[in-house]
């Protein structure tokens, strides 16, 4: 559809594109990236004839765009420009109609009723038909740009090139503009080529992105191919974390602050209240938490850790609002604490603090083995919503990959398991060895400062410290609940 061939440009001697090639398809999302300054709207203006080729050629829909006259051209491709002044004070809807002057012919050029029912419909499109009689000039920045690209879009274009769309738009008005013109993408095979400062953004909107550095390109492919760790920290000289977007399948980086301090939380038995209602560990800074917990699951970042006693018969529709209803009641921050329940009685903890190997490690174990399980069959016990049973927790002084957090998970239930069989735990149901409880939870917590650990598997030598902390506690903590001890 639209066909950029080695082209090359800039301003005066100043050679700012150089040797750009690569083509568009109709109804695709284009996104180009790159640092401040690496000639993305310098090459915009070269594909919109705005800025002469030096050499090579843009061409759409197999003509080069020196073969259009200027309407012809402005039915093919509408821009909408980085920095939009208004020095006059027309109206939105005026505005809006001025797209439409590519279809205008005549001398005093009125408006068709099809010229009306566009600017209609795209003015409603926009969310602009309640202000279509204000002056633009009394608009906020936000509003003014989504004015202009109702213009572009009026123009009915085959494509469309957008210099930073979203400038100045809130995050719900970027959403909805971005979502309108995928729409177009989708449903008109509008074609869509946008520059983009926000990553994040480009990669949830566009079908392929191309990574300018220095007026060529470094990348070309899908958000995959690009939001590369390595590539991006290379072209934009800064320190960047590239990561899964957890709701759908593009990739999100996050900019790695310069400040971050070396001072972290100490993991110390003596930041431990233990009460028959509850466990509560508290530490200084957030730690990077992976767990099973009723409030707090998956990966986080938690500086209060609750580990709350129920009666074995407790149900509870809702159990993450009724621990939060809780934090209240102790004047816990919702968002800065994780929370567990347990049936077993939490004063009969066991605990593990461990200094060696270079690690330093405290373990929690709370243990009942009234239902507990060989995995098995855990079929043939049917599912009931029970308070959980065996909760581990592992905090850890290191700096944990994610890799490391998962292998620590399997590293502490293999320990478990090991536990109940040294215990002679039996499943009551099926007399087989139990592997565990029916609601068993963990926690593995890493202050994310000090020593850099990639694997916690059972031989290295973070996961052989855990594997011995776990098991450790955990028979402990099953002989307690036997002998009825109290801490
Ligand atoms: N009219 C001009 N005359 C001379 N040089 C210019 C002109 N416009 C831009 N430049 C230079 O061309 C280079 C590329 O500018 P361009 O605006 O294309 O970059 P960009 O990637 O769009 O940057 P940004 O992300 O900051 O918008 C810059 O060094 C800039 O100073």
């Amino acid at each position: 559809m639209i066909e950029v061939q080695n082209v090359s440009g800039g301003y005066e001697e100043k050679p700012i594109v150089v040797h750009v090639d690569f083509s568009v398809s109709k109804g695709e999302f284009f996104g180009v990236v790159g640092p401040n300054g690496c000639g993305k709207t310098t090459l915009f203006k070269m594909m919109s004839g705005v800025l002469p080729l030096w050499s090579g050629t843009v061409s759409i829909d197999s003509r080069t765009i020196d073969q259009y006259d200027r309407k012809s051209l402005a039915r093919k491709v509408a821009t909408l420009p980085q920095i939009q002044q208004s020095y006059f004070t027309y109206s939105v809807d005026e505005t809006v109609m001025m797209g439409r002057y590519a279809y205008q012919s005549g001398l005093f050029k009125q408006p068709s009723a099809e010229d009306e029912q566009v600017v209609e419909r795209i003015l409603h499109q926009m969310g602009l038909t309640q202000m279509r009689h204000l002056p633009i000039t009394e608009l906020s920045g936000g509003e003014r740009q989504r004015v202009y690209l109702a213009q572009a879009l009026s123009q009915e274009p085959d494509v469309l090139l957008l210099d930073e769309p979203t400038n100045h738009l809130d995050f719900s008005y970027q959403k909805q503009l971005l979502d309108e013109l995928k729409q177009l993408t989708l449903t008109d095979e509008l074609t869509v080529v946008s520059i983009f400062h926000d990553l994040n953004i480009a990669s949830l909107y566009c079908d392929r992105l191309l990574l300018m550095e220095e007026g060529s390109i470094k990348k070309m492919g899908t958000p995959d191919a690009v939001m590369q760790k390595e590539l991006l920290e290379g072209v934009y000289q800064s320190t960047i974390d590239v990561y899964a977007n957890p709701s759908v399948a593009s990739p999100q980086m996050n900019v790695m602050p310069g400040y971050l301090s070396s001072a972290s939380s100490e993991l110390s038995s003596e930041l431990l209240q233990v009460s028959d209602e509850k466990i509560l560990f508290q530490v200084k800074r957030p730690l990077k938490t992976f767990s099973s917990a009723v409030v707090g699951a998956g990966f986080g970042w938690y500086q209060n850790f609750v580990n709350y006693h129920v009666d074995k018969n407790f149900t509870c529709d809702a159990p993450d609002r009724f621990m939060k209803e809780k934090f209240h009641e102790w004047g816990l921050p919702e968002h800065e604490t994780l929370a567990m329940m347990t049936a077993a009685n939490v004063t009969n903890f066991a605990k593990r603090y461990v200094c060696e190997n270079n690690f330093t490690l405290l373990v929690l174990v709370t243990a009942g083995t009234s239902n507990a399980v060989d995995v098995l069959y855990g079929a043939e016990h049917g599912f009931v919503a029970t308070p959980g049973t065996v909760n581990t927790w592992v905090f850890v002084e290191g700096e944990l990959s994610e890799q490391a957090f998962i292998q620590a998970v399997v590293t502490a239930t293999e320990a478990k398991t090991k536990a109940f069989t040294d215990c002679e735990i039996t499943d009551q149901l099926t007399g087989t060895m139990a592997t565990g409880t029916s609601t068993d939870s963990i926690l593995i917590a890493s202050t994310q400062t000090g020593e850099h650990v990639e694997y916690a598997g059972p031989v290295t030598a973070l996961g052989s410290t855990i594997g011995r902390a776990v098991y450790e506690a955990t028979v402990e903590a099953i002989k307690n609940s036997f002998q009825g001890k109290r801490v």
